[in-house]
Formats: structure tokens, C-alpha cells, sequence
């Protein structure tokens, strides 16, 4: 073999693929980009998408013993697609005439792997393409204002590479919005501290983001004490529909009248109303169907959620600065609510001008904007709106779910960077392989196997889907599991059972602090309960890249549509 290449180009060839000889078994891997010299294109590249390896020049006697003393006559050969070359004019194209057998193949360089795939002079540092040193830059434009979805099973890294993305938009100064059910956003004020190497290996260096973020409870600092301020919605002169939309299955036509003839007394009364006097205009009704209107008012207030002093849209998007909703101790349906109303806010003020371009981010976005015939919210109108006109207006939208197939399609399908990690729920891998344009169905094989930490990059922006080795944060993770054993063994005794229980006088109730867990969204499930309720214990963490195997391959083929 001639020095520097490879393989040999053998067989059968064609336009869209060839098979290749291989020189040596850690020469190339499954994945690997690689480049041929061709008669009229000059240097186009190609991917190897399989490898097989075989050899009859061993004896009996040998392979009973399990060791083969001569490996060097084994016969590899690789199978690669041909992805292209840029014409003058910068257009992908890809030859008309054959390859030809005898060519030399070469590892390919990283300057036509980001030109022929399109990496090329984009912004933020997601990490690197898996199995190279190239990195895997996004244009922050692109990746705003078309919107982004970030899509796998529980435990798989979503919210990790949703937080690479995050960091990276910080450090450009663009406001960010978050919704943050589950309280794993605040550790971006925390600085990471994982090993030096690991960050050297990316090109990263560890960094606190506590001057730009801000977390905000809808609860109170009772139930969560770790959030920076309170958030607040508008409590005075609500209408008909700002309540009713609260608990839309609860409001019968009934209820919605007494609402309507309450609010209206009190608008030919006063100029300024609160939700305490409408309840007392609700309870001067005659009919008894008035308690169940009073009793769903009384849920609202007792949130604290509305107040006269309601939290400005202005003060939560600014320019550098992220806004953390975090949700610890809201009831679900309170949490679609203020989603919705929010949400509205933001739209409003963005299309004003109030607030500067920017990006909402929806963690468990399957509960804001669930897809028809699962459950119905308040939220996923507004969530519709942004998906489809928040870039005419410079308002992006960052997706995060672990239930693609029940995540409202129009958001989905709206969302120009789709960054897909491990999944493998059936109905989930149909819903991502038909939303992807361009990747057929066997996209499910690969999806299925990536390891932790490795994403499926599919843009607008890219010629094709690339695997990306997510690089690794600057800040603190915060999504990490409980770990259920070691709390057991460090946890303190059991309180003594009820009859030996002293019951608290009033006032040593008052002065107890409620322990409220994090609200859990309602979840409407079918067969895959187990997947989504039970969380899973972190993957390890993943070996530095992907060590050529010769194992597979074929999934390659048909996820980047080997083109036979
Ligand atoms: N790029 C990465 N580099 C290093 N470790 C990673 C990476 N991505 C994920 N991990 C590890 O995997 C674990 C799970 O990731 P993460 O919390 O983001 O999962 P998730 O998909 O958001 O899970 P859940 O749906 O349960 O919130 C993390 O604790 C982290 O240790």
C-alpha cells in the first residue's frame, strides 16, 4: 500500500459507493470519513459504513486453542458512501462516472470534511464530530431563530447537551428563557470541576455563570429557598377567560356563567378587582353549582401565583442574562398556566419590541405542547404561535423532550436543528424518523445505539446528519439521579408510627415548613410507563471516542441512505 493511504478501491464500483481494501485493522473504522481521488471531481469524500474482516489461513488446531498466531493475511474490506465534493460555485455534487478500481483511499482531512459537509464558519462549539478531532461549530442565527429540539430517552443527555448549547449562547450575550420543571438549570452558576484533561480535549475551560443567571419560583422560598426571587402573574381584573382557561375541563357552562355575571358586577363597580372579589361576588350567586366555582378560585389563590405586583416580562429577558422558571412545588396544571401566560407575555413584548431577540427554552416540552389524543393544555397554542412565527420576530424556541411521539407536531416539526440522542421506544423513533427530512426510517437502528454523550446533529445548515461527541460542560451538571441506595443507607430513622406520634399543637404546625416535592407533570401513559416515570442511574461516563470496530455497518448505510 502506498504510504498515507489507506485501502485500494476494488470490485464493482459506482458513483454513490465503493468497496475498498483495507490496509490494516485499526486503519479505518465504521463512521470514518474518508477521501478518493476521482478522475473529473478531484478529492471527494466518502464515509465508511461497514466493515467486514475474514480470513481461512488458520488451522483446526489453532482455532480450537482460541489463538490465531498470523493475523497479517486477514482480508478487511470496508464498504464507504460517497458524500461529494464543492463545484466552484460552492454547490454539493457528487460524480456522474464510476470510481475507479485500484485507486488509493486516505483518511480524509479535516478541510474537506467541513467543507463538503458544510461546517464551516459557524460560531458555538457543540463538540466534536464523533471520531475526529473536528469540531462541530452551529451558527447561533440558525440555530435561534429556526428553532431547535433536543429528543432521547430519559438518562440519555438531553439536558446536558441542551446545557452545552445554553453556555454557548450565554457566552454570546443572547437572553434566555427557561422552563425548568425538574430544577436542573440552576448549576449553571456553578463552575464545573471534572477532570482538566477532559476539558483540554474540547477546547473548553470551566466556567460559573452566576453573574447572568436568575432563578425564579412561582411557588414561595418556603418551598423552594434555593430560587433568587419569586415570579408573579398578573392577579388584578382577570377575565372570564384567563380563569376559566386555568381549569378548562372544569368549567361547565354553568360555572362559566356565574363566573361571567360575577366579573361583570364588579366591572360596573369598581375600576381595580382582585381575585378575593370575585370570589366574594361568586358567593353572593344563589345557585349551589357557585361552589365549585369558588372552590376552583380558591385553588388559583391559594398558589399565590397572581399578584398585584406581577413579575415584568422586561425584568426576566434581557440582554446576557437567563431567567430560570424553575417549577419545584407547582401543580401541573398551575405550571401550563403560567406557561401560557407567560409565554403570551414574551410573544407580545417581542413583537413590540419591549425585549430583546431571544431564545425560549420548554424542558419536557411533551407537557406544554402535548400532541393531540394524549392530554390537552393551556400552553400549547401560544407554544404553536412561537414555533411558527417566533422567527419572524427574532424569538427562538429550544425543545427538550424524552416523548417525541407526544410532543404536538407542529412544534416539532417547525424546529430547524434537531439533536437527537439515544432513543429506543418504538412509537419515539417513528416520530423522530418521519419528522427528519432527508433520513429515512432505518435511522432507528442507529438511534438506538448511540452511546451516552454522543448526539445525531440534523440541520438545515448541514449537507447530512453527523454524529457528534457532545463536548463537555462548562458549568456544573444538575440533572444528575438520586442515588436511591446511598440516600437509604444516609438517610435518618423512621418517624415513630402514628399512635405514638405527639400531634402537633396549631402553632408548631404553623412554624413547620412544608417539604414539597418537585410537582411531577401528569402523564398520560400506555405501554411505556416503566420507560418515562422510572429514572434511570446516569450511563458511565463515555470512553473519550468511538474505538474503530469492525462491527455493524450496515446501519450507516441506511441511515445516511447509502443511495443504492
Ligand atoms: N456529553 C456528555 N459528557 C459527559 N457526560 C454526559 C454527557 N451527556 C450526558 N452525560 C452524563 O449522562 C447523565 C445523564 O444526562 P442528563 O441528565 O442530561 O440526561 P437526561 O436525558 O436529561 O435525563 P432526564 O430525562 O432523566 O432528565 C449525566 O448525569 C451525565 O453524567
Amino acid at each position: 500500500m502506498v504510504r498515507g493511504s489507506v485501502g485500494v478501491i476494488f470490485g464493482e464500483t459506482g458513483t454513490l459507493d465503493f468497496k475498498m481494501l483495507v490496509s490494516d485493522s485499526t486503519a479505518v473504522h465504521r463512521g470514518a470519513y474518508v477521501k478518493a481521488w476521482h478522475e473529473t471531481d478531484g478529492w471527494v469524500l466518502a464515509q465508511v459504513m461497514n466493515i467486514t474482516r475474514s480470513s481461512d489461513s488458520f488451522t483446526i488446531e489453532e482455532a480450537k486453542a482460541g489463538q490465531r498466531k498470523d493475523k497479517s493475511d486477514d482480508r478487511i474490506v470496508a464498504e464507504a458512501i460517497v458524500i461529494g465534493t464543492r463545484d466552484n460555485d460552492g454547490m454539493l455534487r457528487s460524480p456522474v462516472i464510476p470510481f475507479s478500481p485500484g485507486d488509493l483511499i486516505y483518511v480524509a482531512d479535516e478541510g474537506l470534511i467541513r467543507s463538503v459537509l458544510g461546517l464551516v464558519g459557524k460560531d458555538m462549539n457543540i463538540g466534536m464530530l464523533e471520531g475526529t478531532g473536528i469540531k462541530v461549530q452551529l451558527s447561533v442565527n440558525s440555530l435561534v431563530q429556526k428553532h431547535c429540539s433536543i429528543l432521547a430517552k430519559t438518562g440519555s443527555g438531553k439536558s446536558y447537551t441542551a446545557a452545552v448549547i445554553l453556555e454557548e449562547l450565554i457566552d454570546r450575550d443572547i437572553p434566555l428563557l427557561i422552563i425548568d420543571p425538574h430544577s436542573e438549570y440552576a448549576s449553571l452558576k456553578t463552575e464545573a470541576t471534572d477532570d482538566q484533561e477532559v476539558f483540554k480535549k474540547y477546547g473548553v475551560t470551566p466556567k460559573s455563570y452566576a453573574d447572568r443567571v436568575k432563578v425564579y419560583t412561582p411557588a414561595n422560598r418556603a418551598i423552594n429557598p434555593d430560587a433568587d426571587e419569586v415570579f408573579r402573574l398578573n392577579g388584578m381584573n382577570l377575565t372570564v377567560k384567563d380563569l376559566t382557561s386555568i381549569f378548562p375541563d372544569n368549567f361547565s357552562t354553568t360555572h362559566t356563567g356565574i363566573l361571567y355575571e360575577a366579573i361583570q358586577s364588579l366591572r360596573a363597580e369598581m375600576e381595580t378587582y382582585t381575585i378575593d372579589d370575585i370570589i366574594f361576588a361568586v358567593s353572593n350567586d344563589k345557585s349551589k353549582a357557585k361552589w365549585t366555582v369558588i372552590n376552583m378560585l380558591e385553588t388559583i389563590k391559594e398558589t399565590d401565583i397572581l399578584s398585584p405586583n406581577p413579575t415584568p416580562i422586561e425584568a426576566l429577558v434581557q440582554k446576557g442574562k437567563v431567567a430560570i422558571l424553575d417549577f419545584k412545588g407547582v401543580p401541573p396544571d398551575i405550571q401550563s398556566m403560567i406557561v401560557a401566560q407567560l409565554c403570551s407575555n414574551l410573544f407580545e413584548a417581542r413583537k413590540l419590541d419591549k425585549v430583546p431577540p431571544g431564545m425560549l427554552v420548554v424542558e419536557e416540552a411533551h407537557n406544554y405542547a402535548p400532541e393531540k389524543g394524549f392530554s390537552k393544555t393551556v400552553s400549547t397554542d401560544i407554544l404553536r404561535t412561537i414555533a411558527s412565527e417566533g422567527r419572524k420576530f427574532g424569538l427562538g424556541m429550544m425543545v427538550i423532550s424524552q416523548r417525541p411521539a407526544r410532543i404536538d407536531k407542529n412544534v416539532l416539526s417547525q424546529c430547524g436543528t434537531q439533536i437527537i440522542m439515544k432513543v429506543t421506544n418504538p412509537n419515539d423513533l417513528k416520530a423522530i424518523s418521519k419528522g427528519l427530512e432527508g433520513v429515512n426510517s432505518y435511522v432507528e437502528d442507529e438511534l438506538m445505539r448511540l452511546p451516552p454523550g454522543v448526539a445525531m446533529l440534523v440541520s438545515t445548515e448541514i449537507e447530512r446528519p453527523v454524529l457528534v461527541d457532545i463536548r463537555i460542560r462548562r458549568s456544573k451538571h444538575g440533572g444528575e439521579s438520586v442515588n436511591v441506595l446511598k440516600a437509604a443507607q444516609t438517610m435518618s430513622p423512621p418517624p415513630p408510627p402514628p399512635s405514638a406520634t405527639k400531634i402537633p399543637t396549631v402553632e408548631e404546625s404553623r412554624a413547620q415548613i412544608p417539604e414539597t416535592p418537585a410537582a411531577q407533570p401528569p402523564v398520560v401513559e400506555t405501554a411505556d410507563v416503566e420507560e418515562e416515570t422510572v429514572k434511570k442511574t446516569p450511563p458511565p461516563k463515555r470512553k473519550p471516542s468511538r474505538p474503530p470496530k469492525n462491527e455493524g455497518g450496515k446501519l450507516f448505510t441506511k441511515i445516511f441512505g447509502g443511495g443504492k
